[in-house]
């Protein structure tokens, strides 16, 4: 296969700057384009000190595609404009690899219809650690067996969105397994408003949001005399970058829309 062509959207932030190393120094593909609100103008192969010909910072996603080739886009921005860049690239005929968070399930309906119509790729991941997949995985298996569970994740303070993706969808794995979505509880007086978290579909979710942390989540399951805990922790963003790299050897053969990188893992 030749080698793709791709655009990195949201490429100066802390994602982006760590997938564009990637693809220059650990890939074959060529990355053709990048993106940003900040540092238009600017060369981000001597800004992040990589080797090869300048790739220019652009600020307009959609002129930067009309100037050249581009198989895939892959978007870590913010959860306020990403579904305008995935239809943005979608209805363009670019294959989309999308990390960035804050996408409901019916965002997920029109972004399937989008790939499917324009004959290519969506995928959209809410993490790229493969064990964070295998945390999400297991937690789901453990959820036939086990029906009282609570998540907690924990990220740096620079994260906007609160609960996290990962969070997200683990609660809709855990809920797709589950026998019941009602717990032993009582019913409980919360004095302090959000004291016991957010509720996505009977299950608690708790977010921490600290310096230090980079990516982290605990799913604790309880039940008589027992308990087990599930815990995953990225410590650097180069755990998301197998995944990355994943993704970018799985797209061009893929229609429509994928939700989760369990789903091209095996
Ligand atoms: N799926 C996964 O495995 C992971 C997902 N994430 C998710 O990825 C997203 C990005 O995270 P992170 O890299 O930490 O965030 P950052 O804020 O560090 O990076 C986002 C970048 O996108 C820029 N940006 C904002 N709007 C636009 C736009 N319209 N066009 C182009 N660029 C834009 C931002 O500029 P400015 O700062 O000026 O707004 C910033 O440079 C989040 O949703 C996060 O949750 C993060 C880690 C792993
Ligand atoms: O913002 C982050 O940092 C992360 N965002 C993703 C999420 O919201 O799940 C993935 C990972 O947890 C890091």
């Amino acid at each position: 296969m030749m080698n793709k062509r791709v655009l990195v959207n949201g490429a100066c932030g802390r994602m982006g700057q760590e997938v564009v190393k990637t693809i220059v120094n650990d890939t074959a593909d060529e990355l053709v384009g990048v993106c940003d609100k900040n540092n238009e103008g600017k060369d981000i192969k001597k800004l992040l000190s990589l080797p090869g010909p300048e790739v220019i910072i652009e600020g307009d996603l959609l002129s930067s595609i009309k100037k050249r080739e581009v198989d895939i886009i892959i978007d870590f921005t913010t959860p306020a404009v990403v579904m305008d860049n995935i239809e943005l690239g979608l209805s363009n005929g670019i294959n989309m690899i999308v990390g960035t968070t804050g996408i409901t399930e019916v965002d997920l309906q029109r972004i399937d219809k989008l790939a499917c119509d324009n004959d290519v790729a969506a995928l959209i991941i809410p993490n790229f650690a493969i064990g964070a997949v295998l945390m999400m995985r297991f937690a789901a298996e453990a959820a036939k067996y086990l029906n009282n569970v609570e998540i907690i994740e924990l990220h740096h303070d620079q994260k906007v969105d609160a609960p996290s993706g990962t969070a997200v969808k683990t609660a809709e794995l855990i809920n797709y397994n589950r026998i019941s979505n009602q717990q032993n509880n009582i019913d409980e007086i919360e004095k302090l408003p959000g004291a016991r978290g957010g509720d996505s579909n009977g299950i608690k979710i708790h977010s921490v949001r600290l310096p230090g942390l980079i990516a982290h989540q605990e799913v604790i399951y309880g039940t008589e005399g027992q308990s087990l805990t599930i815990r995953h922790d990225s410590y650097n963003r180069k755990s998301f970058m197998p995944g990355v790299k994943l993704a970018l050897d799985k797209v061009m053969g893929i229609k429509g829309l994928v939700y989760g990188l369990e789903k091209v893992l095996d």
